[in-house]
């Protein structure tokens, strides 16, 4: 068996593939106060037989490390996957294509696995939201970065030095008190954003993109957004499963 993996900056997800390529269903830990670290290595207590992970992180050297040096010591033979200028059918559209996410890049290898020959934006709605566009061919144009929904009210917060509070319940355009006010604005906010951005990206594509959704708050912006956006909660786990494939490893 094989563990997918994906350390993103609030959560650690992951899937377990089996050798007939099936995924599990995606489960997810949020770090809270403990490192990632500790995240991970539960991880590895919850699964002693895994032979291999295939990890994707958007965490530190410090992080990366320790996670060899933990999987080594286990037994376990990790991959862990970078961005690259070009591989498995996407090339990059940044001019410095190793300092595009690594999350960013599975999630376009999952997008272009999903949408055939049809160009995609991917918005994964995390910690941040990013929002990238790719054409049919595998030419990723480029994509933004805006604070995500969770860390957007709390930055607001943290500013306001415990003055303030926030709450994401029964959102409304009128909203009648603070927390209420703080939560709403910072939804319908990111909602006009992500459909904004879309538009604009949209204009200088080359035919109509599928447009979907991923991450921790993607099914919540989803019930606000227009239509026309696909949610798929665990399309970072199907882009590591294509990774998985295309290196041969379902069955190390
Ligand atoms: N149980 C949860 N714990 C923490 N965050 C959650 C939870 N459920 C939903 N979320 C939302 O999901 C977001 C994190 O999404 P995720 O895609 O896991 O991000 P990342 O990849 O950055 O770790 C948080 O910012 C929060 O708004
Ligand atoms: C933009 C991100 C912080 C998003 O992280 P996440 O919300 O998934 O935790 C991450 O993809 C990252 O650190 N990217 C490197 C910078 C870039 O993509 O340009
Ligand atoms: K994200």
């Amino acid at each position: 068996m094989v563990l997918l993996v994906d350390a993103g900056n609030s959560r650690l997800k992951w899937s377990e593939l089996d050798a007939a390529g099936s995924l599990s269903a995606q489960q997810a830990r949020a770090y809270g106060e403990r490192p990632a670290l500790a995240a991970f290595i539960d991880l590895l207590d919850a699964y002693p037989a895994v032979g291999h992970i295939i990890l994707v992180h958007v965490l530190t050297q410090l992080f990366a490390d320790s996670v060899r040096e933990v999987c080594a010591l286990r037994g376990v033979n990790l991959r862990m996957v970078h961005s690259v200028p070009q591989a498995y059918g996407i090339i990059s559209g940044y001019q410095n294509p190793t300092s595009l996410g690594a999350d960013r890049f599975v999630g376009l290898v999952a997008a272009r696995r999903l949408a055939g020959d049809q160009p995609c934006i991917v918005i994964d709605c995390g910690t941040a939201i990013t929002v990238d566009a790719v054409e049919g061919d595998g030419r990723h144009l480029g994509g933004l970065i805006l604070p995500g929904l969770q860390l957007s009210a709390e930055a607001l917060i943290a500013r306001a030095q415990g003055r303030l509070s926030l709450s994401f319940e029964q959102p409304g355009i009128f909203a009648d008190g603070t927390a209420r006010a703080i939560g709403s604005g910072c939804l319908f906010g990111l909602v006009g954003a992500i459909e904004g951005i879309c538009t604009r990206m949209q204009l200088a594509m080359s035919a109509p993109p599928l447009r979907i959704l991923t991450g921790g708050d993607a099914a919540h912006l989803r019930s606000w957004l227009h239509d026309g956006f696909l949610v798929q909660p665990d399309l970072l786990m199907h882009g590591l499963r294509y990774i998985a494939e295309q290196e041969a490893c379902t069955s190390c």
